[in-house]
């Protein structure tokens, strides 16, 4: 019988292995070789994050920091979408403590990718909008498959971001592109996002995509650890420091704002629209 929560199997041959988790909606593959882990995300049909998705990444990523694995590539299990962002149904027509918690779980599941000192990179395989694009930019580096697009398109959906979850697309964009394509909810496309720096490479697979994370973390291998990840962790201190200022008060306000009539408006209007584009 196979324990949910520790078992290791050989999942595909000898050369990775499969780390069982509690969690259905991610999966955890180490490979043998390399030990960087690869955690997949795969809630069928866009990986929109609803609380068990976040949960189950955080789930995974603690374990991949405590089996010792060198590395972490975030990607997807579809063929077409990296992540859609929010979990839009979930927070329609719903109540307020249901949208702290959708928020509290977003924020730790933020930090925990943000806030890791281990190399972390993206192959971004597909769609990466909104919350999408914000795991991608936690990350540290980022491969993209080409025709997709990818952004933080809140502004398009009259909703504002607060200021830690634009700060993985500020680490990563020159300040002026980056306040041009916040106030404006830019989607872009893969080509434009690698000519801007959002991304750093494109692959035209998903394999192809995770072997290029995998080089960028191998680029570390003659570097000190604790080194390596003392000093990302300098860098990235200060808006962590503001973000755990502000983290009480960024819930309180998200289930404010997403419980107003306004926005649930906007999202009554963005699901419909969502579910006609299905019908044509
Ligand atoms: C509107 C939000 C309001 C308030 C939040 C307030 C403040 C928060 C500020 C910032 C935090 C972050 C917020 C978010 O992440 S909000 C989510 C933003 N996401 C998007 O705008 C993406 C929407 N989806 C798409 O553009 C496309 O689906 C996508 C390009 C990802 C994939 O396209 P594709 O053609 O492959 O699939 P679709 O036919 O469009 O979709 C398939 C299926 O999936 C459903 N779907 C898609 N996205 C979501 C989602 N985000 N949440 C829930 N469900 C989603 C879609 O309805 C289809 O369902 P069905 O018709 O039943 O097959």
């Amino acid at each position: 019988m196979l324990h949910s929560n520790l078992l290791r199997l050989v999942a595909r041959g000898s050369s990775s292995r499969l780390m069982s988790t509690a969690t259905k909606l991610t999966t955890v593959e180490v490979n043998d070789e390399t030990g960087i882990a690869t955690l997949t995300m795969n809630r069928p049909p866009v990986n929109s994050q609803n609380v068990q998705l976040l949960l189950d990444l955080q789930a995974s990523i603690s374990e991949i920091e405590n089996n010792k694995s060198r590395g972490l590539i975030l990607t997807s299990a579809h063929s077409n979408v990296f992540s859609a962002g929010l979990d839009i149904f979930e927070m329609y027509n719903t109540d307020v403590e249901r949208l702290r918690t959708v928020w509290t779980e977003l924020q730790n599941v933020w930090i925990a990718l943000y806030g890791t000192s281990l190399p972390t990179a993206a192959a971004i395989n597909g769609h990466a909008p909104a919350g999408g694009c914000l795991l991608a930019t936690a990350c540290e580096y980022r491969v993209m498959r080409p025709n997709f697009l990818i952004g933080l398109n809140e502004a398009q959906l009259g909703i504002i971001a607060p200021k830690w979850l634009m700060s993985g697309f500020t680490n990563v964009l020159p300040k002026r592109v980056a306040e041009r394509a916040l106030t404006q909810g830019r989607m872009f496309t893969t080509q434009e996002a690698f000519e801007a720096g959002l991304v750093d490479e494109i692959a035209s697979s998903k394999e192809e995509a995770v072997e290029k994370c995998a080089a960028f973390i191998g680029s570390f291998a003659k570097v000190n650890p604790l080194a390596r990840g003392l000093t990302k962790l300098q860098f990235r201190a200060d808006n962590i420091k503001e973000f755990e200022k502000i983290r009480e008060k960024d819930v309180a306000d998200f289930a404010a704002l997403a419980s107003s009539p306004e926005v649930q408006k906007v999202m009554g209007t963005y699901l419909e629209n969502l579910k006609n584009k299905g019908k044509k």
